[in-house]
């Protein structure tokens, strides 16, 4: 069991719907949604140093390489963090784990919740490769998300989960939405904190604020997971 079943009751489902209804841009923030001591399971082995590869995406081209990326100047640097590469094998290592968390996410149980918090149909039946669109990354201080639409034709929801335990203000790394009439949302990367919102609303461009460099935390860790109607 993936979810905290408290979490899920119809009157929760209501009050998600309603928030998601009544927000610039369409957004729920969901504390304590899945349950905590497996995603603990899930922490430790985002801890190890194996699985991580650096990505690099510029505005205009989604994988820049190492060389194109040298010459590709600041203002067009859009995305540099690490992405968790799955496994080939591993029905017996703590990775299976985290790999089950991806595929929970990408699940009928899952994606039917979503439904309903969004009240349209999420499906991944046209979806060619649904697993790349569920992912585990890493930002380090030097790292950035900088500001974005993730607005695509038929993408209804995007969810952003965080796993950073024991998060403080001074370690930065806020999300940030444009929001309405130049009123910033902010939300802070905390553990078990589950973001979903519509990325075609009203003022749902965001970006990362960054990891600060003068601490013990070394990485802020999440989940980005987008989801498709038909
Ligand atoms: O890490 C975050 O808070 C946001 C990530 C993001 O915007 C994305 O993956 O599209
Ligand atoms: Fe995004």
């Amino acid at each position: 069991m993936w979810l905290n079943k408290q979490q899920t009751i119809r009157s929760a489902i209501r009050a998600y719907r309603k928030a998601v209804q009544r927000s610039t841009p369409s957004l729920v923030v969901i504390d304590g949604l899945f349950d905590p001591a497996r995603l603990d399971e899930v922490v430790t082995v985002l801890q190890q140093e194996q699985h991580w590869s650096t990505q690099h995406h510029s505005y205009s081209a989604l994988y820049v390489n190492n060389e194109t990326w040298q010459k590709t100047p600041d203002t067009e640097r859009f995305v540099q963090r690490d992405l968790w590469l799955r496994p080939l094998l591993c029905t017996n290592s703590p990775a299976a784990t985290a790999l089950a968390f991806l595929q929970f996410l990408r699940g009928d149980e899952f994606m039917s919740l979503l439904s309903k918090i969004f009240d349209v149909q999420i499906t991944d039946i046209n979806v060619a490769k649904p697993e790349i669109n569920t992912n585990f990354f890493r930002l380090s201080a030097r790292d950035f998300v900088n500001q974005h639409a993730d607005d695509s034709p038929g993408r209804e929801i995007c969810m952003l989960l965080y796993l950073n335990k024991d998060w403080q203000d001074h370690n930065g790394g806020e999300l940030v939405f444009i929001g309405q009439n130049e009123q910033p949302v902010t939300i802070a990367p905390l553990y078990n904190r589950c973001v979903l919102f519509d990325p075609s609303s009203e003022g749902s461009e965001h970006w990362v604020k960054p990891v600060s460099g003068d601490s013990a935390v070394a990485y802020r860790y999440n989940v980005t997971s987008w989801y498709w109607s038909e």
